[in-house]
């Protein structure tokens, strides 16, 4: 890897390599229904009028189909009882149609996201927040793995190849990126530190990392001089802020320093963002095989 300083990072277009992974999709999918008849199908759940959640769901939807997949999309009122949530989750586990399923987060208050997770069949979690696909992944076994960190994984391994003997920082601990995204680092023989918001000396131990990924959720914390010069940089934050009277998007790394030091860096938004959904349409695919006992494409999971 390139640790020499250097003026301004390659910027590593997550958008790209999300059309290429949903093309390579697509083309899995369309040899399955040609050789055996079945279409993958993903049913995806909303609850609630969360306006991004909105978003997220809607392009779920296109792109599954767009894919060649079956789309199933429910949408639900705010209000729904979890007794009434988790009904359907059974119907969905039934239904021998559906290969994947996915609650959109956040839920309600009033309901125990964990329950509802754990109520999905692991073998059709394509959100892999099931306990039993955390566990899986923590042992090193085959799992159904989170979307996001996922998508990270991709992308760090098509920058820098082998990964073995690299720093890794992950700033952020949350189920669906952090801890994930720290046991896909370790699985490819990285060595890892996980970071969250009681850090001491964030700033310095950012510094010692080849591998950065930023996930706290934080608009901009994490600074140019945090960042060892040629690192490759991760940006899974997603922040709307009003700036200059405009409402902006911007990720958790302050994009124009650190690009003045980093080797390589995601932007917000185009970079982690769309690998999200492109990892999802793959592991639908993974676990409509896996269900039937055929062998998987190459180069869509972990
Ligand atoms: N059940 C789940 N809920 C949530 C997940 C998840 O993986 N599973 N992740 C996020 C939301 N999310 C998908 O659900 C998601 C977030 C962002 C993007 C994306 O393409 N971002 C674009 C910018 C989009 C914008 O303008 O807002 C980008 O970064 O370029 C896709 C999917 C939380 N909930
Ligand atoms: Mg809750």
């Amino acid at each position: 890897m390139n640790i020499a300083a250097r003026n301004g990072a390659d910027i590593i277009d997550g958008k790209a390599f999300a059309s290429a992974l949903r093309a390579k999709v697509a083309a899995g999918v369309a040899r399955l229904t040609a050789e055996h008849g079945i279409t993958p199908g993903l049913a995806v759940v909303l609850v609630g009028e969360d306006p991004a959640s909105q978003v997220y769901v809607r392009n779920k939807g296109v792109q599954t189909r767009e894919a060649g997949m079956a789309s199933f999309e429910h949408k639900l009122p705010a209000e729904t009882s979890e007794a009434d949530l988790l009904a359907l989750i059974e119907r969905l586990n039934a239904d021998p149609d559906v290969h994947g399923i996915l609650v959109q987060l956040p839920l309600p208050a009033h309901m125990d996201a964990d329950a509802v997770i754990n109520a999905i069949d692991p073998a059709k979690d394509v959100d892999g927040f099931h306990i039993s696909n955390a566990g899986l992944l923590a042992t090193g076994q085959k799992a159904m793995v989170p979307c996001t960190p996922l998508g990270c994984l991709m992308l760090l391994r098509d920058r820098l190849g082998d990964l073995a003997g690299l720093n890794a920082v992950v700033v952020g601990r949350s189920n669906i990126v952090g801890k994930p995204m720290a046991q896909l680092l370790l699985g490819d023989s990285c060595t890892v530190t996980i970071a969250h918001s009681r850090t001491k000396d964030l700033a310095g131990l950012c510094r010692g990392a080849d591998i950065l990924v930023a996930a706290v959720g934080r608009p901009r914390m994490i600074r140019g001089d945090w960042i060892r010069p040629g690192a490759t940089v991760i940006d899974v934050g997603i922040n709307r802020i009003e700036e200059d009277g405009k409402t902006r998007l911007v990720g958790d790394v302050d994009f124009e320093g650190a690009a003045a030091v980093a080797g390589a860096i995601t932007p917000v938004p185009g970079g982690v963002g769309p690998m999200t959904i492109a990892c999802l349409l793959a592991n639908t695919l993974t676990a409509c095989c896996r269900a039937n006992g055929w062998p998987e494409p190459d180069g869509l999971a972990a």
